[in-house]
């Protein structure tokens, strides 16, 4: 069920384009998999321009978890004039400035990102789906250690149920699409 309430009808398009997949990565999880809506040119811009849309004027970068996070923030930077932090896992980055560990419904990780932007500069956050909320509680840490004044979270998908939204405990979140 799309979260806003006039929804187009190509954003609703959008949401049927996300597939559910049971036991994966290992039994018990239903893996949903946007890539069937990124393959959709009007879905992707679509769901790229409701991801920003309540925060307009409000940020001047998003920053986008690796790797679906990427995706996803690439095609949010460009419909709204924004620049790009890639919050990257473990190892990946040449020079990071901070790091932050975490839990996932599925194993541990580690995020990382670098000091490119100065301080204070508004940044919304972005993935593509909330599961427990580790991944974005551990990601909105680095930016704030950053500097970085974190505007909001912006998710595609909230899956219902694992607690995500009340680990995050941010009023400024904003889900698109939730089951
Ligand atoms: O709310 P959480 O429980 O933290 O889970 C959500 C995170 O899990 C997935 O990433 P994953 O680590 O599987 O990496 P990927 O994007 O590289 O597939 C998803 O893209 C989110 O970043
Ligand atoms: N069930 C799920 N589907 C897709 N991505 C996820 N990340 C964490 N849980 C997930």
């Amino acid at each position: 069920m799309s979260r806003i309430p006039e929804a187009s009808a190509e954003l609703r398009r959008a949401e049927s384009l996300i597939r559910s997949i049971p036991d994966h990565p290992k039994p018990g999880v239903l893996f949903r998999d946007i890539t069937p809506l990124l393959a959709d040119a009007a879905a992707l811009r679509a769901t790229a321009e409701a991801l920003v849309a309540p925060f307009a004027g409000r940020f001047d970068a998003v920053a986008g978890v690796e790797a679906r996070g990427f995706l996803l923030a690439g095609a949010a930077a460009i419909a709204s004039g924004a620049g790009l932090i890639p919050v990257r896992k473990a190892g990946k980055l040449p020079r990071p400035a901070a790091a932050e560990d975490y839990a996932l419904e599925y194993g541990t990780a580690t995020v990382e990102a670098h000091d490119d932007l100065p301080g204070g500069t508004r940044v919304l956050l972005l993935d593509d789906v909330l599961a427990t909320g580790g991944t974005l509680v551990a990601s909105r840490r680095l930016l704030e250690r950053l500097g970085y004044e974190v505007a909001g979270v912006s998710v595609l998908f909230e899956i219902d149920g694992l607690g995500g939204r009340e680990t995050i405990g941010d009023p400024a979140l904003h889900t698109v699409f939730r089951s």
